[in-house]
């Protein structure tokens, strides 16, 4: 269980973006999250991934904080561009933190063409999937995946999304940021919405029966 107790977050002086903000994800659940721009979904998503710490609060993983230099808790952003060494030829960052298998690559669309080149000489798309793919290693048990396919064009979103499910199946707990409802309504067992520093639950929309949900995803 990933728990985020009572978050307070400001940057600076200004007004806070944050306010006495709780969440709880299960390992096993799509938590969709969404709420206007500047809202704070995404600094959210970086105190839950350790990214940022909360000026007061805790995140929380199994009732411990979780420890530093293990990292069970991945983000992904839409702008991989800023998450991976400029320097690095794909090969490298994709085996950064583990050896994908040929299944993990094979579902994301990745190919050992790109393994020789650099970040910047393949699309953005498809450094997308490469880092998703680094961020999917057997350690990691919760994803917050902010805007995640965005940039991916439809069957490539539903090919990741239809992938991410069945790690769900498998106990991975994902925190989907996204301003696609639509999408959120698909793939998530429940939605929460951030406005004005409070979370709020959005109707609950929970589905039962996975196969159903992933249909359904296919038909977008
Ligand atoms: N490093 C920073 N320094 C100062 N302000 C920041 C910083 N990062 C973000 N902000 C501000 O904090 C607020 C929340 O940003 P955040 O990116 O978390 O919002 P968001 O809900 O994810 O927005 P969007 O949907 O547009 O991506 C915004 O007003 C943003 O300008």
């Amino acid at each position: 269980m990933l728990e985020l107790r009572m978050i307070d977050f400001g940057f600076g002086s200004a007004k806070p973006i944050l306010k006495s903000v709780s969440l709880s994800l299960a390992q096993g659940e799509i938590l969709g999250l969404s709420g206007p721009s500047g809202a704070g979904k995404s600094t959210l998503g970086r105190i839950a991934a350790g990214y940022v710490k909360p000026l007061a609060g805790e995140v929380l993983l199994n009732g411990t904080s979780p420890t530093l230099g293990h990292q069970p808790i991945q983000y992904v952003h839409q702008s991989s561009i800023f998450a991976v060494n400029p320097r690095w030829r794909i090969g490298r960052i994709i085996s950064e933190a583990w050896q994908p298998d040929s299944g993990t690559l094979n579902a994301l669309g990745v190919s050992r063409r790109w393994f020789d080149r650099y970040p910047h000489e393949i699309s953005g798309g498809e450094l997308q999937r490469v880092v998703l793919a680094r961020a999917l290693g057997p350690q990691t048990r919760f994803l917050v995946a902010d805007e995640l396919s965005a940039m991916l064009d439809p069957i490539t979103q539903v090919e990741i999304w239809s992938f991410l499910m069945e790690r769900r199946d498998q106990g991975l707990g994902v925190l989907a940021i996204s301003h696609d409802t639509a999408l959120l309504e698909q793939v998530s067992t429940r939605r929460v919405v951030l406005a004005m520093g409070h979370l709020q639950p959005a109707a609950d929309i929970r589905q039962s029966e996975t196969a159903e949900s992933r249909v359904a995803l296919s038909c977008r």
